[in-house]
């Protein structure tokens, strides 16, 4: 009934490259209309499905705990580095909520290796969360395959948007479809159009080891007037624009320096550094600039990783498909 194969695959972080606030909605959420594209900074999590009931998750922070501390110079046991390994972590609930909804026997073993920081607007969290849903999904398929008959991928997005708005996206299109990079979504982020990016966007990203809160920054935004739409950003990034250049926006960066001082700096080494088209991904904290290449990226983390003041972890990185590769063993 159970399996010993684990199943593991290595979810990615996103940036927000293009996020405007609609309006405000009832329920306390706000309407969106932002364009995210998965990038190559990423996590790494295996599930094995095992007879004993309930989810049991380890945490450890890639490639140690001690190394990751000391970039953002912190201690070790500093809230940052705090994963919670019960049901506040999104994973344990992806889980719980796929056994009960498709009535699975037995329980589940967990081990992430977290690379993505938190509360940083890269979505790590939400990534976890729809990488263990396409592991467990997959895993039951082999392992209880009279429960899975008939259901289909619905079912995945459903609980994906109850866990988190964020989370419908890592999910991607569906697991024969796996080319798109980015997408734009609207309703509370969860209703998608993913396409293709044009070319490769290369970034330098630095998180200013110092977490942000979703729900207070959400809560300083104001609805503008004459709100933007990012339908000709998509179609620049889809090649379809003829700009050379992105508009790109983010209506959560003003309410987020506004609660922490740690977003202005990152932004001012990144344009200090030539990089023009730099902001704030999601509700921040971390912060990003387009670079012209892989190479370009990549000197100008290696420079700022010596000359930025302050803790931080600076990364190159290069836009990727959304669903990570499922590997069994
Ligand atoms: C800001 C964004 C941009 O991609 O990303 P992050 O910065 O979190 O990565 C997202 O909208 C975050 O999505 P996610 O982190 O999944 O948020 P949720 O758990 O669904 O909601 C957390 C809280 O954020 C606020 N919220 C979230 C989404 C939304 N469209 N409107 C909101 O007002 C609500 O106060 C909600 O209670
Ligand atoms: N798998 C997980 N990895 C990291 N943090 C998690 C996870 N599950 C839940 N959390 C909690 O979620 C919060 C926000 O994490 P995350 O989604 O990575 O932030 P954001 O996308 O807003 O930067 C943190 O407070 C953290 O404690």
């Amino acid at each position: 009934m159970s399996s010993s194969r684990w199943y593991r695959t290595s979810p990615p972080a996103k940036l927000n490259l293009f996020l405007e606030i609609l309006s405000r909605r009832e329920d306390g959420f706000h309407e969106l209309d932002t364009v995210m594209t998965a990038i190559d900074w990423r996590d790494e999590l295996w599930v094995q499905h095992v007879a004993q009931p309930g989810v049991r998750l380890q945490v450890d922070w890639s490639p140690d705990r001690a190394s990751v501390a000391k970039a953002m110079q912190v201690s070790e046991d500093d809230a940052l580095l705090h994963v919670p390994t019960d049901e506040r972590n999104l994973v344990v609930r992806a889980l719980q909520r796929l056994t009960d909804a498709l009535n699975l026997e037995g329980g589940w073993d967990v081990r992430l290796h977290k690379q993505i920081p938190s509360g940083a607007g890269m979505g790590g969290a939400s990534s976890d969360a729809a990488a263990a849903l396409r592991l467990g999904f997959r895993a039951a398929a082999e392992i209880q395959p009279d429960k899975i008959a008939g259901v289909d991928r619905r079912l995945l997005t459903g609980i994906a948007a109850e866990i988190g708005s964020d989370v419908p996206f890592f999910l991607g299109i569906s697991e024969d479809d796996s080319s798109a990079e980015a997408a734009r979504a609207t309703g509370r982020g969860e209703k998608l159009s993913f396409f293709s990016l044009a070319n490769p966007l290369h970034a330098v990203v630095i998180f200013p080891a110092a977490s942000v809160s979703t729900p207070a920054v959400y809560s300083r935004c104001t609805v503008p007037e004459k709100p933007r739409s990012s339908v000709n950003f998509v179609r620049a990034l889809q090649g379809m624009g003829g700009e050379s250049r992105f508009n790109m926006h983010n209506a959560l960066q003003g309410p987020a320096c506004g609660l922490s001082s740690r977003i202005d700096p990152p932004l001012k080494w990144l344009s200090d550094a030539g990089l023009t088209d730099c902001q704030m991904t999601g509700s921040g904290s971390a912060c990003f600039a387009l670079a012209s290449s892989s190479q370009h990226a990549a000197n100008v983390a290696e420079t700022l990783r010596s000359t930025f003041p302050g803790g931080a972890l600076i990364r190159s990185v290069v836009s990727c498909v959304v669903p990570s590769e499922i590997h069994i063993a």
